[in-house]
């Protein structure tokens, strides 16, 4: 029996809720969950050295396997050493496997058993992922947790489209599973899919399950559904995965979604939001979100979120980080990313603790109150 590349250890289940407070072990590191994952699309979590990472806590992080894969090539990585050598970051990196990308990004050709045939979104030339050209990508990126390929369906699609859709999805998760090369080192996930029919997502969690991946993760979702439709999938989802191994719900971030995924016994969460939205100048505070490039932030000396302790809020005025945004000086995106993700990052630590002490719902309602 080997080893897994990646262990999670169950510490305490919150006494009202599904939340669970646990440890996820991997070869670059032990971290607490639930938590959140800065993504890193092209090896960079854009504005971010991986020192500022580290010092507000990120433990892990994403990179996209289709953008590397063009862009420069996983030959020029695993030449490099690896994902970690090349980009200078020693804790855990998650690929995803390009399933999302290609189904929102690429020009799409045809889906068939065999792969996905589609156009390259930055020059239209004719490309062709499998299951097992994705698997042999991310184990050259050297990811510590690796994401399997999948078809990640509209989430209003037909119930027949979406019943054929997860039984490939299935299928060539399993193709996956013989494909990688290095499941002492690189963990492989299971992405249950489904849409929003409950008995699909059921189907897939049992089928995927069933092939006994070290972790799990939730597609599909984000995906336009409205955050109640996205919660009632959890609701009954979340339940199928085993207990003693990770839950991850992809492309998740808001601050909202993040508690109520943690509810519904969520450990991991990714989402380009806070360093997308940092880019053009919207905080996330505790009162809310805050566009700091409004005229009237232009004489407001307060730091973006007088309850934030992180390096923007301690040094740096709403006025001067507007001043920045407006003449297009770099370190206002700095700034303002530095800020978004250790308020998210921040705020796991916070659910972390109410989880600790069961008081996870009285967290959710002063939460809210204070958000809006
Ligand atoms: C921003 N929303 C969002 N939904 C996602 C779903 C997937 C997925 O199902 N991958 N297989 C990945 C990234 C996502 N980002």
């Amino acid at each position: 029996m080997t080893t897994p590349a990646v262990t999670y250890n169950l510490i305490k289940k919150d006494k009202h809720t599904g939340a669970r407070l646990g440890q996820i072990t991997t070869p670059h590191g032990t971290f607490d969950t639930p938590m959140f994952m800065p993504v890193g699309t092209q090896a960079s979590v854009k504005a971010m050295a991986p020192e500022e990472l580290k010092e507000m806590g990120a433990g892990v992080i994403l990179a996209n396997t289709y953008h590397l894969w063009l862009r420069p090539g996983e030959d020029l990585v695993e030449e490099a050493g690896g994902l970690h050598q090349f980009m200078n970051w020693d804790q855990g990196i998650l690929t995803d496997s390009g399933g999302f990308q290609v189904f929102s990004l690429a020009e799409l050709r045809n889906i068939t058993e065999e792969g996905v045939h589609f156009k390259n979104h930055l020059n239209g030339q004719k490309l062709f992922l499998s299951p097992e050209k994705a698997i042999a990508i991310e184990n050259a990126l050297g990811a510590d947790i690796m994401m399997s390929f999948d078809e990640c369906p509209p989430f209003f699609e037909s119930y027949d489209y979406i019943k054929k859709s997860i039984e490939r999805t299935s299928r060539w998760a399993e193709r996956g599973l013989r494909a990688h090369k290095n499941p002492q080192t690189q963990a492989l996930f299971g992405i249950v899919q489904g849409g929003g029919h409950k008995a699909l997502r059921e189907q897939s969690a049992r089928d995927l399950v069933s092939l006994d991946f070290p972790g799990y993760s939730i597609g599909g979702l984000s995906v336009g559904e409205s955050k109640a439709e996205m919660n009632h999938v959890l609701d009954f989802t979340t339940p199928l995965l085993p207990e003693n191994k990770p839950r991850y719900l992809m492309g998740v971030g808001s601050p909202d979604a993040l508690i109520d995924g943690v509810i519904r016994g969520v450990d991991m969460f990714d989402c380009v939001l806070p360093t997308r939205i940092a880019r053009n100048g919207t905080c996330m505070t505790s009162k809310g979100r805050l566009v700091v490039k409004n005229a009237k932030y232009a004489r407001d000396f307060r730091p973006l979120d007088e309850k934030c302790n992180c390096y923007a809020c301690r040094n740096y005025t709403r006025a001067y980080i507007r001043h920045l945004l407006k003449t297009d000086e770099i370190f206002g995106l700095r700034l303002t990313s530095y800020h978004n993700l250790y308020f998210l990052l921040d705020l796991m630590r916070k659910i972390r603790a109410a989880i600790k002490e069961d008081r996870l719902l009285d967290f959710r309602a002063e939460f809210f109150e204070e958000y809006g």
